[in-house]
């Protein structure tokens, strides 16, 4: 707006050509002078230099918004940009549809809490036909730490789906479009990014963390290796269209990283760091045909409790997932 030319605005032509005389080409150097330094430098009477800066200005001015007009556009674009239903009732509401297209969206959480039982089922859930709410598309699981299980696939396939699992060749057919690499590092996994044009619904990378432990040895390479990887995903979302979930593993300060969490108490999961959703935390448990919410209102959260992540020898432990700043948690969270 500010470079927009003094000539295109539909002044009078007499003092257009005396902006121009006087090298005040565009808005901007017309409007980084006071009215007084105008008349002296234009050598015209106040009047037409007030009418003249008026006309500019509204010209450049952005057009008024209400909040109300915001608020519309916004659940447009939302709802443009689409969603992939979890089917989990109480987080979809929360999320307004499912996990948003075109952004990052975060499962952080420690060993065993169901990060990858959950990737599985939003894969099946991408690569469902569309008349059974899916999105009839490919997946690319990105399975670093070799975690993905085919049988456990089909397993929450045949419990969640039998209409469709059940039918002679299906399961295959489903299990078919999804594209598992085992990549060593994201440059390796870049060179083969072409991958997303064919059907792509939905990109997971389980785990973000260990893709990029896998290539450093030092913390601070780590950190500046996460950053470029991050931009690098988040513009693959965005010029994609497509959801991207990461994984993230919290691991404990003290604790053997290895073992798996024996999650005595409740698992809940977190919805940190959402830019359209309350903090709210869902109570769940795994069962043969994945996550199940034990309740769809959800627990509104006060305070830093939403970002915190409970592991061993408490009874809360969690599942956060979050669609906001990405960060590299290799401690205790
Ligand atoms: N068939 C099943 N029925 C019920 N629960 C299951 C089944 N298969 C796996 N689980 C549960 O899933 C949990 C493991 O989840 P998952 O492998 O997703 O963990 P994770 O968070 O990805 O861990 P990591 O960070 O180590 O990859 C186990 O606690 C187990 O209780």
């Amino acid at each position: 707006m500010a470079n927009k030319l003094i000539n295109q605005m539909g002044l009078p032509k007499s003092i257009v050509n005396i902006f121009t005389a006087r090298n005040i080409i565009t808005a901007k150097d017309a409007l980084s002078h006071t009215e007084f330094e105008l008349m002296e430098l234009l050598d015209v009477g106040k009047e037409e230099v007030t009418s003249a800066m008026a006309h500019v200005s509204e010209v450049v001015c952005p057009p008024c918004q209400t909040a109300l007009l915001l608020l519309e556009q916004r659940v447009l674009n939302e709802s443009l940009a689409g969603h992939l239903s979890t089917r989990l009732k109480g987080l979809d509401e929360a999320l307004c549809g499912g996990i948003p297209f075109g952004v990052l969206t975060e499962l952080v959480g420690p060993a065993g809490i169901g990060k990858t039982q959950f990737c599985l089922k939003l894969s099946l859930l991408a690569s469902l036909p569309t008349n059974c709410g899916g999105l009839d598309g490919r997946v690319i699981y990105i399975d670093v730490e070799s975690k993905f299980r085919s049988k456990r696939l089909i397993e929450i396939g045949i419990n969640s789906f039998p209409e469709i699992f059940l039918k002679k060749g299906m399961a295959q057919e489903m299990a078919g479009r999804i594209l598992i690499l085992h990549p060593t590092s994201l440059s390796e996994f870049a060179e083969r990014v072409s991958l997303l044009q064919q059907q792509v619904k939905l990109l997971i990378i389980d785990s973000m963390a260990a893709l990029v432990l896998g290539e450093h040895d030092s913390e601070a390479s780590r950190q500046q290796a996460l950053g470029w990887h991050v931009s690098f995903i988040k513009s693959l979302a965005e010029f994609s269209r497509i959801p991207v979930v990461l994984t993230n593993q919290v691991r404990s300060q003290i604790g053997d990283e290895s073992r798996m969490y024996s999650f005595q108490g409740q698992r809940f999961i977190k919805l940190a760091k959402s830019p359209i959703s309350a903090p709210l935390a869902f109570p769940f448990k795994i069962t043969s045909s994945g996550l199940v919410l034990l309740d769809d209102e959800g627990i509104e959260m006060k305070g830093p409790e939403i970002n915190t992540i409970h592991c061993q020898g408490l009874s809360l432990s969690t599942l956060a997932v979050s669609s906001a700043e990405y960060i590299l948690r290799t401690k205790n969270a």
